[in-house]
């Protein structure tokens, strides 16, 4: 991945959890995309609910993400105060930077090919939604290796609510955290919502 070849045992280990599970998501048939999607999704609108945001972080969905843009956008008509945005990757030192996003907005693509808005307001999101490839019983993720959300997150402040999306086939014991990792807030699959923090308003623990 964007890492290149690992070195140690544990960037091993975390490039192989990351490539099976990618591949495991990349898999899954179009009906049962779609399937698992709309209950993430039912799960999503129920805590976004609860943590209403000001400004929401979302991504553009990559390789056989969770696609948010449908929620994203029927936010936007319920709610005229409210503003979503997207990161925009710069080079692969800096934090990431949000940029302002509306269905309208002009694009363009990323080094990944990722789109991101051609030109938009400066943000800073104060709840954030994370693509997870593997997630783990702490609450920590794994991403595509480049460091870009610990980085982002690191150096937001104060730190956004952060809440991983991703399939149950993204969940696992352990990612063998880093000492750089930051754990999410909550993590929402299929199944429901996983909390891990106490910033996180929840009668229990799946719902
Ligand atoms: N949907 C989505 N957008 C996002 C992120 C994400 O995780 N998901 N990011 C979260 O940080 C940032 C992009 N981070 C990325 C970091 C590395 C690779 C990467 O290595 N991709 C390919 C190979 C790269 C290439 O084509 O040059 C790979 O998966 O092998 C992609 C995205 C910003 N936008
Ligand atoms: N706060 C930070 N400051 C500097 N470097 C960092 C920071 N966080 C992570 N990194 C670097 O980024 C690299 C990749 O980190 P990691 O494997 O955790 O990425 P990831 O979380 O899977 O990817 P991403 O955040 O892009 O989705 C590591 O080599 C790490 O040293």
């Amino acid at each position: 991945m964007a890492s290149g070849p690992p070195n140690g045992t544990q960037d091993t280990q975390r490039d192989a959890l990351r490539r099976a599970r990618i591949a495991a998501r990349e898999a899954l048939t179009p009906d049962e995309h779609r399937r698992l999607s709309q209950r993430i999704e039912t799960h999503l609108a129920a805590l976004l609910a609860r943590h209403p945001p000001r400004i929401l972080g979302f991504c553009w969905p990559y390789r056989a993400e969770f696609d948010c843009r449908p929620l994203m956008i029927r936010l936007l008509a319920a709610d005229c105060t409210l503003r979503v945005c997207l990161p925009v990757v710069r080079t692969p030192e800096l934090p990431m930077e949000f940029r302002a996003w509306t269905p309208h907005s002009a694009m363009q693509t990323d080094r990944y090919g990722i789109p991101h808005p051609a030109a938009g307001e400066p943000l800073s999101p104060d709840v954030l939604l994370m693509p997870v490839n593997a997630f783990d019983a702490q609450g920590y993720r794994l991403g595509y290796g480049a460091g870009y959300f610990d980085r982002t997150l690191a150096a937001l402040a104060p730190p956004p609510l952060s809440i991983g999306i991703g399939f149950e086939l993204a969940r696992i014991a352990s990612i063998h955290p880093a000492s750089h990792d930051i754990p999410l807030d909550a993590v929402v699959t299929e199944a429901g919502v996983s909390v891990f923090s106490p910033r996180i308003q929840s009668l229990t623990r799946r719902e």
